[in-house]
């Protein structure tokens, strides 16, 4: 039971702790204070007029939540089930690029915060800190997936799967939206095209040469190549960048484990639906098969409740991870995570539901003018 004024915050003393947090929002803000204005595009920018990346935010205008009353429940649980493992709470981090870029401890930083909360990081393949150094940073150890742009060689992707597999990612995120990299205005005027003298995308050394690769954005990238990664590991394998229900349909029946609904952080087809508006009907198309995760444009307790009443299992996070780190470092994404956590909570009781799995599509009322 929680007593009135349950929001109060005590005034701060003198402290080293980082400021309060009291809305995602904020951390932007001083986020975008302290970054070089042209990483600070990178980071917050998309692709074209960029209608897709601001969909993503609003779309979560056009639904309300529905809820129910005097259904008691005390304490909420918001642990999951995913690929065999409990989670603590329905949120990832999902890849981002180039933490180095918002924080001089960049993936470390990122990694400790998110073993501290015990959920998942997606470690992005263009992260610029090595996969081994990101395993080995947290302790408690964070949960890692990996993500992977496939690459038309064979032979090195298999040996970053392999990387990525001895530092013990338990799942790998194939980034499937990405056929030739997105167009994005602001970083083609801020020239920004290359990383400052010792930032380097690690996991593309290649470990012959001992040369960092260039990601290649492969517009050959097809179901055949799905199934040679099936065949390649035994990782769980998550499509990432799933809108079309064909296309979770045909992810079902290519034996894949999980679907991550995203358009990429509106970075990459500008004019692709939100992705919270696309959600239902992947929901639909996969009917319980396989997991359904989505990310782009969570901002608040409510929005998660939102995803994962229309069918989400968890939901991940991109630019807010950038902007708690650029802001305040590892405290900064710890707290970025405990307020989500308590803000899905609160959502949670507020609107009757103890769990997850309590949060059904009846809960949403969608096409609400606004
Ligand atoms: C700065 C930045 C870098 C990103 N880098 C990657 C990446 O390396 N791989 C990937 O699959 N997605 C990448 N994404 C997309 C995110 O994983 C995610 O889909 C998106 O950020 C979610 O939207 P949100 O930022 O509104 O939470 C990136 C997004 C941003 C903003
Ligand atoms: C630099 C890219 C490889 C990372 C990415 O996916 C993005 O910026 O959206």
């Amino acid at each position: 039971m929680s007593s009135v004024p349950a929001q109060a915050t005590p005034r701060r003393a003198a402290t080293a702790d980082p400021p309060p947090l009291y809305r995602v929002d904020d951390l932007e803000a001083e986020a975008r204070r302290r970054l070089d204005p042209v990483h600070r595009d990178f980071f917050a920018g998309g692709a074209g007029d960029e209608r897709t990346l601001r969909a993503n935010e609003t779309a979560f205008d056009g639904y309300r939540i529905l809820p129910r009353v005097l259904r008691g429940g005390g304490e909420r649980d918001l642990r999951i089930e995913l690929f065999g493992e409990t989670l603590p709470m329905p949120v990832l981090v999902s890849p981002t690029a180039f933490h180095r870029l918002a924080h001089p401890q960049g993936e470390v930083a990122t990694a400790r915060a998110v073993g501290a909360a015990g959920t998942v990081m997606v470690v992005s393949m263009a992260a610029t800190t090595p996969i081994e150094a990101v395993a080995g940073a947290a302790d408690p150890p964070a949960r890692l997936w990996f993500q992977l742009y496939p690459q038309p060689d064979l032979g090195f992707t298999a040996s970053v799967i392999r990387r990525a597999e001895a530092a013990g990612c338990r799942a790998l995120v194939v980034t499937v939206d990405s056929p030739v990299f997105g167009r994005r205005d602001r970083d083609l005027r801020n020239g920004f095209l290359d990383l400052p003298p010792g930032c380097r995308c690690e996991n593309m050394r290649d470990p012959e040469s001992g040369r960092v690769r260039d990601i290649v954005m492969d517009a050959t990238l097809d179901w055949a190549r799905i199934e040679w990664l099936r065949e390649t590991t035994r990782l769980p394998i998550v499509l990432k960048g799933i809108l079309h229900p064909a296309d979770a349909r045909l992810a079902v029946e290519h034996g894949v484990d999980a679907v991550l609904v995203s358009n990429h952080g509106g970075r990459q087809l500008d004019g692709a639906p939100a992705s919270v508006d696309a959600l239902p009907a992947v929901v639909a198309a996969v009917g319980g098969r396989i997991p359904v995760l989505l990310d782009g444009g969570i901002r608040r307790g409510t929005d998660i409740l939102a995803a994962l009443a229309l069918g989400a299992v968890a939901v991940g996070i991109g630019r807010p991870v950038v902007w708690a780190l650029a802001a305040r470092g590892e405290p900064g994404v710890r707290q970025l995570l405990d307020l989500l956590r308590a803000e899905l909570a609160r959502a949670m009781t507020l609107a009757g539901a103890v769990r997850p799995a309590d949060l059904t599509r009846e809960m949403i009322l969608d096409r609400v003018p606004v």
